[in-house]
Protein backbone atom coordinates (compact mmCIF):
# COMPACT_ATOMS: atom_id res chain seq x y z
CA UNK A 1 0.00 0.00 0.00
CA UNK A 2 1.20 3.30 -0.94
CA UNK A 3 1.85 5.98 1.88
CA UNK A 4 -0.59 8.48 3.16
CA UNK A 5 -0.41 11.89 1.59
CA UNK A 6 -1.10 13.07 4.99
CA UNK A 7 -1.21 11.35 7.90
CA UNK A 8 -2.93 13.05 11.22
CA UNK A 9 -2.97 11.11 14.65
CA UNK A 10 -4.31 12.50 18.02
CA UNK A 11 -4.39 15.96 17.11
CA UNK A 12 -5.73 18.02 19.70
CA UNK A 13 -6.17 22.13 19.35
CA UNK A 14 -7.27 24.21 22.47
CA UNK A 15 -7.79 27.90 22.37
CA UNK A 16 -7.59 29.10 25.91
CA UNK A 17 -10.40 26.28 28.03
CA UNK A 18 -11.93 25.50 24.65
CA UNK A 19 -10.77 22.19 23.42
CA UNK A 20 -11.71 22.40 19.42
CA UNK A 21 -10.13 19.30 17.89
CA UNK A 22 -9.93 16.15 20.28
CA UNK A 23 -7.92 13.58 19.15
CA UNK A 24 -8.53 13.85 15.46
CA UNK A 25 -7.50 11.36 12.99
CA UNK A 26 -6.98 11.82 9.50
CA UNK A 27 -6.04 10.18 6.34
CA UNK A 28 -5.82 11.34 2.85
CA UNK A 29 -4.43 9.22 -0.13
CA UNK A 30 -2.18 10.68 -2.91
CA UNK A 31 -4.22 11.81 -5.50
CA UNK A 32 -7.36 11.72 -3.38
CA UNK A 33 -10.58 14.45 -3.00
CA UNK A 34 -11.81 14.76 0.05
CA UNK A 35 -14.62 16.60 1.29
CA UNK A 36 -15.25 18.18 4.88
CA UNK A 37 -18.62 18.75 6.18
CA UNK A 38 -19.33 19.99 10.14
CA UNK A 39 -21.59 22.95 11.44
CA UNK A 40 -19.97 25.99 11.54
CA UNK A 41 -17.60 26.70 14.28
CA UNK A 42 -17.08 22.40 15.02
CA UNK A 43 -13.16 23.25 13.91
CA UNK A 44 -13.10 22.72 10.23
CA UNK A 45 -10.75 25.88 8.99
CA UNK A 46 -8.36 25.11 12.30
CA UNK A 47 -8.04 21.91 11.01
CA UNK A 48 -7.21 23.28 7.55
CA UNK A 49 -4.80 25.99 8.93
CA UNK A 50 -2.99 23.28 10.67
CA UNK A 51 -2.48 21.24 7.57
CA UNK A 52 -1.42 24.31 5.98
CA UNK A 53 1.12 24.80 8.39
CA UNK A 54 -0.24 28.33 9.93
CA UNK A 55 -1.11 26.86 13.35
CA UNK A 56 1.30 24.96 15.24
CA UNK A 57 0.17 25.32 18.50
CA UNK A 58 -1.05 21.74 18.62
CA UNK A 59 -0.51 18.19 19.87
CA UNK A 60 -0.60 15.37 18.19
CA UNK A 61 1.13 13.90 14.89
CA UNK A 62 0.88 15.90 11.87
CA UNK A 63 2.39 14.43 8.29
CA UNK A 64 1.49 16.23 4.98
CA UNK A 65 3.66 16.69 2.05
CA UNK A 66 6.25 19.70 1.59
CA UNK A 67 4.27 21.08 -1.06
CA UNK A 68 1.13 22.32 0.01
CA UNK A 69 -0.98 25.26 -0.90
CA UNK A 70 -4.16 26.72 0.28
CA UNK A 71 -6.75 28.86 -0.79
CA UNK A 72 -9.48 30.66 1.01
CA UNK A 73 -13.53 31.76 0.54
CA UNK A 74 -11.75 35.23 -0.35
CA UNK A 75 -9.50 35.33 -2.85
CA UNK A 76 -7.31 37.49 -0.78
CA UNK A 77 -5.33 38.94 -3.58
CA UNK A 78 -2.69 41.95 -3.36
CA UNK A 79 -4.61 45.11 -5.20
CA UNK A 80 -1.85 46.73 -5.54
CA UNK A 81 0.05 43.95 -7.61
CA UNK A 82 -1.47 43.34 -11.15
CA UNK A 83 -2.80 40.07 -11.52
CA UNK A 84 -0.37 37.88 -12.94
CA UNK A 85 2.07 39.33 -10.13
CA UNK A 86 -0.08 38.33 -7.66
CA UNK A 87 0.23 34.19 -8.76
CA UNK A 88 3.69 34.39 -9.26
CA UNK A 89 3.86 36.29 -5.55
CA UNK A 90 6.32 34.39 -2.69
CA UNK A 91 7.69 32.23 -5.05
CA UNK A 92 11.42 32.01 -5.05
CA UNK A 93 13.55 33.79 -7.94
CA UNK A 94 12.57 36.70 -10.00
CA UNK A 95 8.44 37.11 -10.70
CA UNK A 96 8.07 35.13 -14.46
CA UNK A 97 5.15 36.45 -16.10
CA UNK A 98 6.00 33.73 -18.64
CA UNK A 99 4.40 30.50 -15.72
CA UNK A 100 2.20 32.89 -14.10
CA UNK A 101 0.40 32.88 -17.57
CA UNK A 102 0.35 29.53 -18.42
CA UNK A 103 -1.16 28.85 -14.56
CA UNK A 104 -3.86 31.64 -15.58
CA UNK A 105 -4.62 30.06 -19.02
CA UNK A 106 -5.34 26.78 -17.22
CA UNK A 107 -8.06 29.02 -14.91
CA UNK A 108 -9.48 30.54 -18.54
CA UNK A 109 -7.72 34.02 -17.87
CA UNK A 110 -4.77 34.29 -19.65
CA UNK A 111 -5.97 37.33 -21.19
CA UNK A 112 -5.98 38.81 -17.62
CA UNK A 113 -2.35 38.87 -16.58
CA UNK A 114 -1.68 42.30 -16.64
CA UNK A 115 -4.92 43.73 -14.99
CA UNK A 116 -5.76 44.78 -11.20
CA UNK A 117 -7.41 42.62 -9.05
CA UNK A 118 -10.09 45.33 -8.33
CA UNK A 119 -11.31 44.47 -12.02
CA UNK A 120 -11.74 41.08 -11.39
CA UNK A 121 -15.38 39.74 -10.85
CA UNK A 122 -15.71 37.41 -7.44
CA UNK A 123 -15.75 34.40 -9.38
CA UNK A 124 -12.70 35.12 -11.62
CA UNK A 125 -10.50 36.79 -8.36
CA UNK A 126 -11.41 33.32 -7.16
CA UNK A 127 -9.82 31.70 -10.09
CA UNK A 128 -6.82 33.53 -9.78
CA UNK A 129 -6.36 32.28 -6.49
CA UNK A 130 -6.44 28.89 -7.60
CA UNK A 131 -3.35 29.54 -10.33
CA UNK A 132 -1.89 31.19 -7.37
CA UNK A 133 -2.12 27.88 -5.86
CA UNK A 134 -1.88 25.26 -8.58
CA UNK A 135 1.59 27.28 -9.58
CA UNK A 136 2.81 25.37 -6.65
CA UNK A 137 2.37 22.88 -8.18
CA UNK A 138 1.21 21.04 -4.90
CA UNK A 139 1.08 17.54 -3.92
CA UNK A 140 -1.77 18.63 -1.51
CA UNK A 141 -4.00 21.36 -1.95
CA UNK A 142 -6.15 22.24 0.67
CA UNK A 143 -9.43 25.08 -0.18
CA UNK A 144 -11.46 26.42 2.71
CA UNK A 145 -14.98 27.46 0.90
CA UNK A 146 -13.45 28.35 -2.04
CA UNK A 147 -16.72 29.31 -3.81
CA UNK A 148 -19.23 30.12 -0.38
CA UNK A 149 -19.20 33.32 -1.93
CA UNK A 150 -20.20 33.34 -5.60
CA UNK A 151 -23.08 32.58 -7.13
CA UNK A 152 -24.76 29.35 -8.13
CA UNK A 153 -24.09 29.69 -12.15
CA UNK A 154 -20.62 30.92 -10.93
CA UNK A 155 -20.27 27.95 -8.24
CA UNK A 156 -21.30 25.74 -10.92
CA UNK A 157 -18.64 26.42 -13.53
CA UNK A 158 -15.94 27.09 -10.80
CA UNK A 159 -16.78 22.99 -9.45
CA UNK A 160 -16.08 21.68 -12.97
CA UNK A 161 -13.01 23.87 -13.36
CA UNK A 162 -12.01 22.67 -10.21
CA UNK A 163 -12.60 18.93 -11.42
CA UNK A 164 -10.82 19.74 -14.09
CA UNK A 165 -7.69 20.78 -12.03
CA UNK A 166 -7.56 18.11 -9.94
CA UNK A 167 -7.58 15.59 -12.70
CA UNK A 168 -4.40 17.86 -14.65
CA UNK A 169 -2.03 18.13 -11.61
CA UNK A 170 -3.19 14.92 -9.97
CA UNK A 171 -2.40 16.81 -6.46
CA UNK A 172 -4.85 15.42 -2.85
CA UNK A 173 -7.58 17.65 -2.18
CA UNK A 174 -9.37 18.64 1.11
CA UNK A 175 -11.78 20.99 0.33
CA UNK A 176 -13.87 22.42 3.33
CA UNK A 177 -17.76 23.23 2.42
CA UNK A 178 -20.82 23.52 4.07
CA UNK A 179 -22.28 22.21 1.22
CA UNK A 180 -23.47 18.52 0.85
CA UNK A 181 -24.92 18.86 -2.69
CA UNK A 182 -21.17 20.25 -3.12
CA UNK A 183 -19.36 17.83 -1.29
CA UNK A 184 -21.00 14.35 -3.49
CA UNK A 185 -20.55 16.21 -6.85
CA UNK A 186 -16.79 16.59 -6.35
CA UNK A 187 -15.16 14.69 -3.87
CA UNK A 188 -14.14 11.17 -3.67
CA UNK A 189 -14.77 10.45 0.24
CA UNK A 190 -16.90 13.47 2.28
CA UNK A 191 -15.61 13.68 5.72
CA UNK A 192 -18.17 14.60 8.30
CA UNK A 193 -16.92 16.86 11.77
CA UNK A 194 -18.31 16.60 15.09
CA UNK A 195 -17.12 17.47 18.45
CA UNK A 196 -13.82 18.21 17.32
CA UNK A 197 -12.80 14.77 15.17
CA UNK A 198 -14.03 12.86 12.09
CA UNK A 199 -17.57 11.45 13.41
CA UNK A 200 -18.31 9.85 9.45
CA UNK A 201 -17.49 9.43 6.44
CA UNK A 202 -18.60 8.41 3.37
CA UNK A 203 -17.45 7.13 -0.12
CA UNK A 204 -18.62 7.71 -3.00
CA UNK A 205 -18.45 5.29 -5.71
CA UNK A 206 -20.08 7.35 -8.31
CA UNK A 207 -18.87 8.75 -11.73
CA UNK A 208 -18.24 12.30 -12.47
CA UNK A 209 -19.97 14.31 -13.82
CA UNK A 210 -22.94 13.54 -10.98
CA UNK A 211 -25.96 13.48 -11.28
CA UNK A 212 -27.91 14.74 -8.18
CA UNK A 213 -30.88 12.89 -9.52
CA UNK A 214 -29.20 9.15 -9.20
CA UNK A 215 -30.42 7.29 -6.76
CA UNK A 216 -26.80 6.18 -4.57
CA UNK A 217 -26.50 10.31 -4.58
CA UNK A 218 -29.83 11.24 -3.29
CA UNK A 219 -29.19 8.38 -0.51
CA UNK A 220 -25.63 9.87 0.09
CA UNK A 221 -27.09 12.94 0.52
CA UNK A 222 -29.84 11.65 3.01
CA UNK A 223 -27.01 10.14 4.84
CA UNK A 224 -25.07 13.26 5.42
CA UNK A 225 -27.83 15.53 6.06
CA UNK A 226 -28.83 12.83 8.89
CA UNK A 227 -25.65 13.48 10.35
CA UNK A 228 -25.84 16.81 10.33
CA UNK A 229 -29.01 16.97 11.82
CA UNK A 230 -30.66 18.67 8.82
CA UNK A 231 -34.17 16.79 6.93
CA UNK A 232 -33.36 16.28 3.24
CA UNK A 233 -36.26 19.25 2.31
CA UNK A 234 -35.50 17.76 -2.02
CA UNK A 235 -36.57 14.22 -0.96
CA UNK A 236 -39.59 13.18 -1.99
CA UNK A 237 -42.44 13.24 0.68
CA UNK A 238 -43.87 9.91 2.06
CA UNK A 239 -47.07 8.87 -0.13
CA UNK A 240 -47.70 5.90 1.08
CA UNK A 241 -51.35 5.91 2.31
CA UNK A 242 -51.72 5.49 5.92
CA UNK A 243 -53.32 2.37 7.03
N1 LIG B 1 -7.51 32.11 16.87
C1 LIG B 1 -8.57 31.71 17.59
N2 LIG B 1 -8.73 32.10 18.87
C2 LIG B 1 -9.78 31.68 19.60
N3 LIG B 1 -10.73 30.86 19.14
C3 LIG B 1 -10.63 30.43 17.87
C4 LIG B 1 -9.55 30.83 17.03
N4 LIG B 1 -9.70 30.23 15.82
C5 LIG B 1 -10.84 29.51 15.90
N5 LIG B 1 -11.39 29.62 17.12
C6 LIG B 1 -12.63 28.95 17.59
O1 LIG B 1 -12.55 27.60 17.25
C7 LIG B 1 -13.82 27.10 16.85
C8 LIG B 1 -13.69 26.47 15.48
O2 LIG B 1 -13.45 27.49 14.52
P1 LIG B 1 -13.27 27.15 12.97
O3 LIG B 1 -13.09 28.44 12.25
O4 LIG B 1 -12.25 26.11 12.81
O5 LIG B 1 -14.71 26.53 12.63
P2 LIG B 1 -15.32 26.13 11.24
O6 LIG B 1 -15.87 24.75 11.39
O7 LIG B 1 -14.34 26.35 10.14
O8 LIG B 1 -16.51 27.17 11.12
P3 LIG B 1 -17.19 27.84 9.82
O9 LIG B 1 -17.85 26.73 9.09
O10 LIG B 1 -18.19 28.79 10.42
O11 LIG B 1 -16.13 28.52 9.04
C9 LIG B 1 -14.77 28.29 16.89
O12 LIG B 1 -15.50 28.24 18.06
C10 LIG B 1 -13.84 29.49 16.86
O13 LIG B 1 -14.42 30.56 17.55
Amino acid sequence: MTEPSVRVRGLNREFGDRRVLTDLDIDIQPGEFVALLGHSGCGKSTLLRILAGIDAEIEGVVEVPQRRAVAFQSPRLMPWKRVWRNVVLGLPGRPDRDLAIRYLDEVGLGGHGGVWPKTLSGGEAQRVSLARALVREPELLLLDEPFGALDALTRAKAQRLVIDLWRQHGCAVLFVTHDVEESLLLADRVLVMDEGRIAHEVTVDLPRPRDVGDPTFVALRGRLLGWLGVRDASARPDTTPAS
